[in-house]
């Protein structure tokens, strides 16, 4: 049974349409991140699974049962949002307490002198207690339980709401850029974090994000959107290795992958100053090609070990230490950036530090199809006929 799914989903603001009828299913247990660039509708689309706000049509099921008139209470979901919304005025330990003292006491008893004679307050708030400790030790913030949270880091403070949000035991946990107020490197750890966490929890998680590595480095899938609709929903590395279309191939990986213009004859492919003679299956259509920055190497001037072979003019270089990062344009494509990663560990930057004349070299089987619209040519092929017949 999936843990979450989304039928046909709807939602406009005035003239705005923001979901343009999305369905996806989420299984049981899974971490999917929702990505795409800003106002694309990720943070519309998790308000919906809350129940925070109603699309206009299309249905959301949790655990196989429709919960479109359920309140956000009821949905048993969690939510952790960027700005982490703690109540300022307690501490760490009552802003985690809170979810449970909301739905365990009444609101007479939740009163600060009420609380202090309640029978049920009385009984229920060491139990509470030992589950806040529980969830602080598993966040290790045990030491900050009582501090208020202008006495803490972000980080601890994201801690704090990602506790808040645990203490309840939901059924899903919605994240919204909960990373995105932090610091680099405190991004990466608290990522891991978040990563082990649903680890432990087995709980369903959804995540959004506008960062490609984050949705990459720690969903099982990920569904990218673009202007209210699903693009692709996939694994992160088939997102990288198999997009769907330019806009897929453009979002995922860093950096960016190289789209060039290309013709093609009956038997040839042309790229940039470089015609080549080969076997076309089904490119008519084509008129764009991908390359990954990473696929494509630096070779020597007397090398003929890639299929294609093009004169590099570079206009900048990103010294990263265990790479280069070049930014330029290939020979007769002078109007379209073309990036590539020369890697120490290959010996790349050898050529990079000795050759005066840059060349390009990359293989056709390292390069992805596209027609007119940005649509991937899944059956295309182009294959080096002197290549083979050489083999
Ligand atoms: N309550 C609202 N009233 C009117 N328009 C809204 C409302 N909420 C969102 N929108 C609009 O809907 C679109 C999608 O917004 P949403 O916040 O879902 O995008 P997003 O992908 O999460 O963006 P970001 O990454 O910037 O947070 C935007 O154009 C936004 O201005």
């Amino acid at each position: 049974m999936a843990g979450l799914e989304l039928r046909n989903i709807r939602k406009s603001f005035g003239s705005t349409d923001v979901l343009k009828g999305l369905s996806l299913e989420i299984a049981d247990g899974e971490f999917l991140s929702l990505v795409g660039e800003s106002g694309c509708g990720k943070s519309t689309l998790l308000r919906i699974i809350s129940g925070l706000e109603a699309p206009d049509s299309g249905e959301v099921l949790i655990a196989g049962e429709v919960v479109n008139t359920a309140s956000p209470k009821d949905r048993n979901i969690s939510m952790v949002f960027q700005d982490y919304a703690l109540y300022p005025h307690m501490s760490v330990a009552q802003n985690i307490a809170m979810p449970l003292i909301m739905a365990r006491l009444p609101l007479h008893a939740r009163l600060p002198l009420v609380n202090l004679v309640s029978p049920r307050a009385r009984s229920i708030k060491p139990v509470i207690a030992s589950e806040v400790e529980a969830v602080a030790r598993q966040l290790r913030i045990e030491h900050l339980l009582n501090r208020r949270p202008a006495e803490l880091s972000g980080g601890q403070r994201q801690r704090v709401a990602l506790g808040r949000a645990l203490v309840r035991h939901p059924k899903l946990f919605l994240m919204d850029e909960p990373l995105s107020n932090l610091d680099a490197k405190l991004r990466v750890e608290v990522r891991k974090e978040i990563t082990e966490l649903h680890q432990s929890t087995g709980y369903t998680f959804v995540y959004v994000t506008h960062d490609q590595t984050e949705a990459m480095t720690m969903s099982h899938r990920v569904a990218l959107l673009q202007k209210g609709e699903l693009l692709q929903l996939a694994t992160p590395s088939t997102l990288y290795a198999d997009p769907n279309s330019v806009s897929v191939a453009r979002f995922i990986g860093s950096p960016e992958i190289n789209i060039l213009p290309v013709s093609v004859g009956a038997e040839d492919l042309r790229v940039g100053t470089v015609v080549h003679p080969g076997l076309a299956f089904n490119l008519s259509s084509c008129v764009q090609i991908g390359l990954r920055p990473e696929a494509a190497r630096l070779v020597g001037s007397q090398d003929v070990s890639t299929d294609f072979k093009l004169a590099y003019n570079r206009h900048l270089s990103e010294d990263l230490g265990h790479e280069v990062l070049l930014h330029g344009t290939l020979a007769g494509v002078q109007d379209t950036p073309f990036r590539l990663r020369v890697s120490q560990a290959i010996g790349q930057r050898a050529v990079l530090d000795t050759q005066e004349e840059l060349f390009v070299g990359f293989d056709c089987s390292d390069l992805l199809y596209f027609d007119a619209q940005g649509e991937r040519l899944r059956d295309a092929r182009f294959s080096m006929a002197m290549r083979e017949a050489a083999q």
